[in-house]
């Protein structure tokens, strides 16, 4: 048995992933602690397991701004402190980090303490952390066909993104009834990541009338803070009840993806995975703000592969036409789920726990061959 320290916070696109090497790992009788950061969004997600010890780290994200640098330098610089203590105490075998500026003082720490030292890059553009950090770390766990010119060939693992285990198709007709939805009328659902997408909420609002004419009924997942729960009955043009729902934040994210037709939806690493595991079509219209632009990569990635199709941001006016156009072409839709069952790279997380036994093994036990070495 070893003892892993995770650290996954900043973002639900860290946390989810953390959640599911940690229910991997303590399956197979080791011990984790999950390192999160001290924003709402790591809390609410982190609520729904108990089972798991979540520890707050210090930290805040880089940026060019003189206080933003000054408040990211302070906080690393206590969150680094605060990393080598736990290493130190916790008496950890390894560290695994998923990215973000959370991860920065953790991997440094275990690196000093001299434990094992793993990091995770769920995007096609690979993070700075990763970038920074996968130089020095025993493993660098990144998406199929990715390399990083920094790392050396021997400690990359091609893995993809581990996905939580509630995370599945669910039968369509008891996913609808979570929601009070009608499995009789199309469901759209419109899901903004962690944080929400307030371009995509503007959307809906501007166009939630005109789809229920048509008979869309719409599961709009805000974002905390950019909206309030809400269920409205609306009628279609024949006079049909359409619901219409609005949350802040989803905590039935398999029924969700399992009783819409279609998502609307940023292209965060997590959420791909999860439409995928789902089987569920998708629009994506990437963050134009993300860094290095990943979420573009990650969605043309997705594209390509017939899970869905891309829409710039720039084009949401032609966003009604496109989903109406979708969401009503069976044979359309039955193409992008046949697609999207040959892209479920279900064994990620199979992996990556493998990979991860292996690295924290004595040696004298250590296989001489390395599992999905590229
Ligand atoms: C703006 C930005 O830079 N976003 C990044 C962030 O996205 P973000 O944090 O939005 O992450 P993802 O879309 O990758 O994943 C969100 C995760 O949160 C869960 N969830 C979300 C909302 C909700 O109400 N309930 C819930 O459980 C989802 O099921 C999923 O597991 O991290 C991802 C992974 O590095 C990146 O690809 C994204 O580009």
């Amino acid at each position: 048995m070893s003892k892993f320290l995770i650290s996954c916070g900043g973002t639900g696109g860290h946390l989810s992933p953390g959640i599911s090497l940690a229910e991997g790992l303590t399956d197979r009788g080791h011990e984790v602690v999950l390192l999160i950061s001290t924003k709402k969004v790591d809390a609410r997600l982190a609520e729904k397991y108990p089972q798991f010890k979540f520890l707050r780290v210090p930290g805040s994200a880089f940026g060019w701004s003189p206080w933003k640098m000054a408040r990211c330098v302070f906080s690393q610089a206590h969150g680094f402190l605060f990393s080598l203590r736990l290493v130190r105490r916790s008496h950890a075998d390894a560290v695994v980090g998923f990215g973000g500026f959370t991860s920065a003082a953790i991997v440094l720490a275990g690196r000093l303490a001299g434990v094992r030292v793993a990091v995770h890059e769920s995007n096609r553009v690979p993070g700075r952390a990763v970038r920074l950090f996968g130089r020095f770390a025993d493993r660098v766990y990144l998406p199929l066909g990715i390399r990083l010119a920094s790392v050396r060939t021997k400690a990359t693992r091609h893995v993809g993104m581990p996905v939580r285990r509630e995370i599945k198709r669910l039968p369509r007709a008891t996913a609808c009834e979570a929601f009070g939805l009608d499995p009789g009328l199309p469901v759209l659902a419109v899901f903004g990541g962690s944080q929400g997408a307030a371009p995509l909420n503007q959307w809906v609002t501007d166009n939630v009338e005109a789809l229920a004419l048509e008979g869309v009924q719409i599961c709009c997942v805000t974002g905390m803070g950019k909206g309030q729960p809400e269920s409205r009955e609306l009628r279609s043009k024949h006079g049909r009840p359409v619901r219409v729902v609005f949350m802040p934040f989803c905590d039935r994210v398999a029924d969700l993806l399992s009783a819409a037709d279609l998502v609307l939806s940023r292209a965060g690493a997590g959420t791909l995975a999860e439409l995928i595991r789902c089987e569920t079509p998708a629009i994506l219209v990437p963050y134009p703000q993300a860094a290095d632009d990943h979420q573009r990569a990650n969605a043309a990635f997705f594209e390509r592969q017939g899970g869905g199709v891309v829409v710039d941001q720039m084009f949401i006016a032609s966003l009604r036409a496109e989903v109406l156009d979708t969401i009503f072409n069976d044979w359309l839709l039955r193409r992008f789920r046949t697609n999207l069952q040959r892209m479920d790279r279900a064994n990620s997380l199979d992996l990556m726990l493998r990979d991860l036994e292996e690295l924290t093994a004595p040696p004298a036990r250590r296989p001489a061959l390395a599992v999905a070495a590229t």
